[in-house]
């Protein structure tokens, strides 16, 4: 029986024609936090767009807490504690903060509820104050925290991050980071699609570094300090 939260094997999807990813393995343990690189372009959205069944890889196995996913729906995938904040963050335009963070709220699959709003609130201080505006009246970060509040509120085993510190002033992003270490703290596990491998080799346990679809390194953060321009020049433009 594996012991591994997620464990991706050899996926392969295609867009049409365009054939974009080539085998890609990742796994996640318990309670660790995974990033997952590459240059623009590389596959890093559709791997997870695979993951979740947003999209439908040609080949390949999802398995999640020992459980295939292959054959399920992206929100039946959700229930199962996968919680997705995407690029671009995904508000509601006609929405306050407050209504976003109600309508999310759910025990997990195990009925447990360690992440209710009360919570959210002590730990993005800024969304109590902004609870009567709308997602469109928040600045860049206060959307980025009002997505990853929203995440928390599902009570997820993993949560998967897509560019969270993206187009973030530097002290917005320092936030953000601090968050995610807490949220680690907290137990749950994660999947960081972020360029900032500075940031990245610390906070995460493990790395995938994908180029053209294909994993080009894997390893701990041990492994990364000792392969660091090699890791580098996968990731320099
Ligand atoms: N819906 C789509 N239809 C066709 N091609 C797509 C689609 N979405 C992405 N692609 C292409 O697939 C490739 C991988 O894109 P993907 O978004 O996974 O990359 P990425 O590593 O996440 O890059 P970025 O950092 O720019 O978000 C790119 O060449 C992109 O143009």
């Amino acid at each position: 029986m594996s012991t591994h939260l997620l464990e991706v094997r050899g996926l392969h999807t295609l867009y049409g024609a365009s054939h974009i990813l080539h085998g890609v393995d990742l796994c996640i343990e318990p309670g660790q936090a995974v990033s997952l690189m590459g240059r623009n372009g590389m596959g890093k959205t559709t791997t997870l767009k695979s993951l979740l069944g947003v999209v439908t890889p040609r080949s390949g196995e999802v398995s999640f807490k020992g459980q295939r996913l292959d054959a399920l729906p992206t929100w039946q995938r959700m229930r199962r504690g996968i919680a997705y904040v995407p690029e671009g963050r995904g508000m509601f335009h006609n929405l306050t903060v407050r209504e976003h963070l109600q309508m999310a709220n759910r025990p997990n699959d195990r009925g447990e509820t360690q992440w209710d709003y009360d919570r959210v609130l002590a730990l993005f201080p800024r969304l109590g104050e902004r609870l009567d505006n709308l997602g469109t009246q928040l600045s860049g970060g206060e959307q980025q925290m009002l997505a990853i509040g929203r995440a928390l509120l599902t009570n997820p085993d993993l949560l998967i991050l897509d560019e969270a510190t993206e187009g973030l002033a530097p002290l917005i992003r320092k936030e953000i980071w601090d968050v995610i270490r807490l949220i680690k703290q907290s137990g749950i596990s994660t999947l960081i699609v972020d360029k900032n491998i500075q940031v990245l080799k610390t906070l995460c346990d493990q790395h995938v570094v994908l180029v053209k679809g294909r994993v080009a390194f894997s390893g701990n953060s041990q492994q990364l300090l000792e392969n660091m321009s090699e890791v580098e020049s996968y990731l320099s433009v």
